[in-house]
């Protein structure tokens, strides 16, 4: 929003609300608007703390902290960064998968855009349209793949909103300068066409034809609004996720979350699982139920981190196995796409099986030697005791990572997984999971392996090094920079990826890995290390109040 337009009561980037101080109030006209006491920021993050814990549901606490960003967002982030364990579960993964569920019947306020296709030749004007001038970061989804919860229309706007409130309370980007977008085509979900209340566009989704059309008509108005923003794209069918990846990531700033950013952050509990369990990854025979763009993100991350530790590509594409609804991914199987096919195995590798048919999970774990069992299916309850008692009787720690989202779809409940296991699973879930407990010690909390701890530290390496592209190299600097942090290499009884307290200065740590690597691939102009530590601090916003209203 313009600086000099509006009230500064109104204005969520600049008010102060109770806060403005006495002389602020004369000087921008707000005398007698104010009831008389002038408050800390300090005090307005207890009192809103208090409204929020009074509220009956974790819905309506979402719902609360959605109506403060929109009232005060300095004040919302001042919020969430007193207590981030707290709030990340309200303003992020599970709430938000019931906020996108139930988006227009808690509609409150616009936020961003909504690019609709009934509006296909406006793009350009919808854009220019935005409230803000200065673009850092883009999310943007179809909300045909929300979470586990698959189409919610133009409910997926929930996401992209969730995403940047992240990348400025973790990664530090200017809230003034991120813009959640929502690319309405459509929805294919019955409840939400037969809803009065649906707010979308009521109709079924549009062919591929038309829907590429139009993804390329979008991308080509950011290319001329925007031409430096960072373009993420989020929660993405599996059929368009990879093939618009493809098409856009040599062209643009672009990554997709789901896919890489999945990958970068498994690949970094990972480090930490494989050297607790003291058997290097190159080592480990690893299975991956789920075929989905996540699933295969990450199987090809792991794959190219096997190489990296000294084995031939064959070598090690003969230690993933991925398997999905169908069953394990053959050769012979005729319904993979490209990314599938290059993890299928040879039908010969299980002949010896005597499995009528593909070979499901329990199947692979019954013959293959696992030492990592990851999931990505939404198939909850998946890795059942049956499963995981037949790995742990084969190796001593088993890594076993549910990593479906939201919670109620993940494949196994992290106090199940240290049951069945006598306490040696090594364990990361997708979504937040209560701790372990322990007779002889503390409580052990279980890691959340979620893109969280990678795209804001994306956002803020590549806006403080003004990279042009997001490169291979780049995930894979911001897994070792993650892997490098992991609490359990120095205490195999701590979790495998650092307490979100401590996630703001891990960012930075990753953001500087990343800008680095981003100046090394010749994607970020030539700077020094010190150049580029400076550059992430500087960009770095806090949520605090300048000395007047009017920053
Ligand atoms: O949003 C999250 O919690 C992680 C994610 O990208 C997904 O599940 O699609
Ligand atoms: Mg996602």
């Amino acid at each position: 929003m313009d600086e000099d337009t509006g009230h500064a009561l109104d204005d969520p980037l600049r008010t102060k609300g109770t806060s403005f101080t006495h002389e602020e109030r004369r000087r921008l006209g707000l005398l007698g608007l104010l009831p008389h006491a002038v408050t800390t920021l300090d005090e307005q993050v207890r009192r809103s703390w208090g409204e929020v814990r009074r509220q009956a549901t974790d819905l309506d606490r979402y719902i609360y902290l959605r109506a403060l960003q929109d009232r005060n967002e300095r004040l919302f982030y001042a919020v969430l960064a007193a207590d981030v364990p707290t709030a990340l579960p309200l303003v992020y993964t599970p709430t938000v998968a019931e906020g996108c569920r139930r988006f227009s019947e808690i509609w409150r306020r616009p936020r961003g855009l909504y690019l609709s296709w009934p509006d296909r030749d406006h793009l350009a004007e919808a854009l220019r349209n935005r409230r803000q001038r200065e673009v850092d970061v883009i999310v943007v989804t179809d909300g045909q793949r929300i979470l586990g919860i698959g189409d919610q229309g133009v409910g997926g706007m929930g996401i992209p909103v969730g995403k940047l409130s992240l990348y400025t309370l973790i990664g530090g980007i200017d809230p003034a300068r991120t813009l959640p977008i929502l690319l309405d085509v459509g929805t294919d979900n019955p409840t939400l066409l037969d809803d009065p209340f649906y707010l979308g566009w009521r109709h079924h989704r549009i062919d591929d034809d038309a829907y590429l059309a139009f993804v390329d008509a979008f991308v080509a108005a950011v290319q001329d609004e925007l031409p430096d923003v960072l373009l993420q794209w989020e929660d993405f069918a599996t059929p368009h996720a990879h093939p618009i990846l493809e098409r856009y990531r040599d062209r643009l700033l672009t990554f997709n979350d789901d896919i890489q950013g999945t990958a970068a952050v498994a690949l970094g509990a990972l480090r930490g699982a494989t050297e607790v369990a003291g058997v290097p990854l190159r080592d480990q025979q690893v299975v991956m139920l789920g075929a989905g763009s996540a699933g295969i993100g990450v199987m090809e991350m792991v794959r190219q981190e096997m190489v990296d530790q000294g084995l031939s590509p064959d070598e090690a594409r003969a230690r993933c196995w991925v398997v999905d609804v169908r069953g394990l991914l053959t050769g012979d199987r005729d319904d993979l796409s490209d990314a599938q096919r290059a993890f299928a195995r040879d039908p010969a590798d299980v002949a010896g099986w005597g499995v009528e048919g593909l070979p499901g999970l329990a199947d692979v774990v019954a013959h293959v030697t696992v030492g990592v069992l990851l999931g990505l299916s939404t198939a909850q309850g998946a890795f059942t005791e049956d499963i995981v008692r037949t790995m742990a009787g084969r190796v001593d720690r088993p890594i076993v990572f549910p990593l479906s989202n939201p919670t109620e779809n993940a494949e196994a409940r992290p106090a199940d997984l240290d049951a069945w296991t006598g306490g040696r699973a090594l364990i990361a879930t997708g979504s937040p999971f209560p701790p372990l407990h322990r007779e002889d010690g503390p409580d052990i909390p279980v890691a959340q392996c979620n893109n969280v701890y990678i795209f804001p530290a994306v956002g803020l390496a590549v806006t403080a090094a003004r990279a042009t592209r997001v490169t291979d190299g780049m995930m894979r600097a911001a897994a070792g920079a993650l892997g490098d942090a992991s609490p359990a290499l120095s205490d195999p009884r701590a979790p495998l990826l650092p307490r979100w307290a401590d996630v703001r200065d891990v960012a930075d740590d990753i953001a500087l890995a990343v800008a680095r690597r981003a100046v090394a691939d010749g994607v970020a102009p030539a700077a020094s290390d010190e150049d580029l530590r400076a550059a992430v601090r500087r960009t770095r916003w806090e949520p605090t109040y300048g000395a007047d209203g009017s920053a």
